[in-house]
């Protein structure tokens, strides 16, 4: 196992940055239908930068190893990144192409759907991964990747990352046939319930939908038996279920209301970075994601509903006097 407790807590994100559009709506269109938009906003997105910037937020050093294009969008995204205190030093510019964009149509109910344009994530080669984890004097404490990026760039980047001896954090959404390899080095691999269901799938299992959290402790157990070291499934207003090779188990999500929860999943995996990175153990650090999490769905937007470290701090303390 890797002390990433004695590593400077630095965290390498490897993923996807997007100028995101978000839409809010009524209600979700269904096929054929045209609906209204309320109100329009652009922002920063992306799993790959949405996680640096939870990371980030919990005051741990990050930097983000992706690419933009050449247009007015690959400033802004830039922009709000260093804003957000993300090091985008290794983030490359590709030219005649256009930045990595998604539209998120979120309705008020919360419910959101998102139609992805990756951008030039086709350019991310192995030399760029190596040169980051491979030949660097001081390697991160943790590597965290995502499947917004084709599935070639994560089975690299788990191989560099072993390599390098950093823990290697797998968001493996949306799922993509990766390396049986890669999905062994994941601890954890954190996929949601959907994902969960293709996984096992991919894997040659029943891929019946995952009905909450007493089906998803037995696939959690699956994935581990199948060589992943641990698992963490998200199950929205459920928390999660976590598994390692010591056993699987539920832990509650903190309570919330509900604004947006565009961005849920990447302020959990990042947080959850996070704390690793500053030696917590996965429960801890899982802890440490919920009550983030919790947080972020109580306000409007991705990036920029991520707490502060002080912030989950202080969800943690009452929950704990609640108790
Ligand atoms: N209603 C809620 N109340 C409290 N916490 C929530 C709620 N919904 C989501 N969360 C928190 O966010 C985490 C991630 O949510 P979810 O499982 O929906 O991820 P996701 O499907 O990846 O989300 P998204 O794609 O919207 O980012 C949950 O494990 C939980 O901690």
């Amino acid at each position: 196992m890797i002390d990433s407790a004695r590593r400077a807590p630095f965290a390498l994100v490897v993923g996807s940055i997007h100028h995101d559009r978000s839409l809010l709506v009524s209600h979700l269109p269904r096929p054929g239908e045209t609906v209204i938009a309320q109100r329009a906003l652009d922002g920063l997105g992306g799993k790959g930068a949405n996680q640096a910037v939870a990371i980030a937020r919990m005051g741990v050093p990050c930097e983000l190893l992706g690419v933009v294009g050449d247009d007015d969008s690959a400033g802004i995204v830039r922009s709000a990144l260093l804003a957000h205190g993300v090091s985008v030093a290794q983030v490359g510019a590709v030219a005649g192409r256009t930045t990595g964009r998604a539209t998120v149509v979120v309705e008020e109910r919360g419910e959101n759907l998102i139609i992805v344009e990756p951008g030039p994530v086709d350019r991310i080669d192995q030399d760029m991964i190596d040169a980051n984890l491979r030949d660097r004097e001081t390697p991160p404490a943790v590597v965290v990747i995502q499947g917004e990026l084709p599935a070639p760039v994560l089975d690299w980047t788990a191989e560099s990352a072993e390599k390098a001896g950093a823990r290697f954090v797998l968001n493996l959404a949306p799922v993509l046939p990766v390396n049986p390899d890669t999905l062994c080095r994941a601890d954890p691999l954190v996929v949601n319930e959907h994902e969960a269901t293709q996984l096992i799938g991919l894997l040659g299992g029943d891929p019946a939908p995952i009905g909450g959290i007493e089906d998803a402790l037995p696939i959690a157990r699956r994935l581990v038996a199948a060589g992943v070291r641990s698992v963490v499934i998200t199950l929205g207003a459920d928390g999660v279920v976590l598994a390692d090779r010591q056993g699987a188990r539920h832990e509650a999500a903190f309570p919330a209301i509900v604004t947006d929860t565009t961005g849920a999943g990447d302020c959990f995996t990042g947080t959850l970075a996070a704390g690793l990175a500053h030696g917590e153990t996965l429960a801890e650090a899982t802890r440490r994601g919920l009550a983030a999490a919790s947080v972020a769905v109580g306000r409007t937007g991705a990036a920029s509903a991520f707490p502060t470290r002080s912030q989950v701090d202080d969800v943690l303390r009452r929950e704990a006097a609640s108790r």
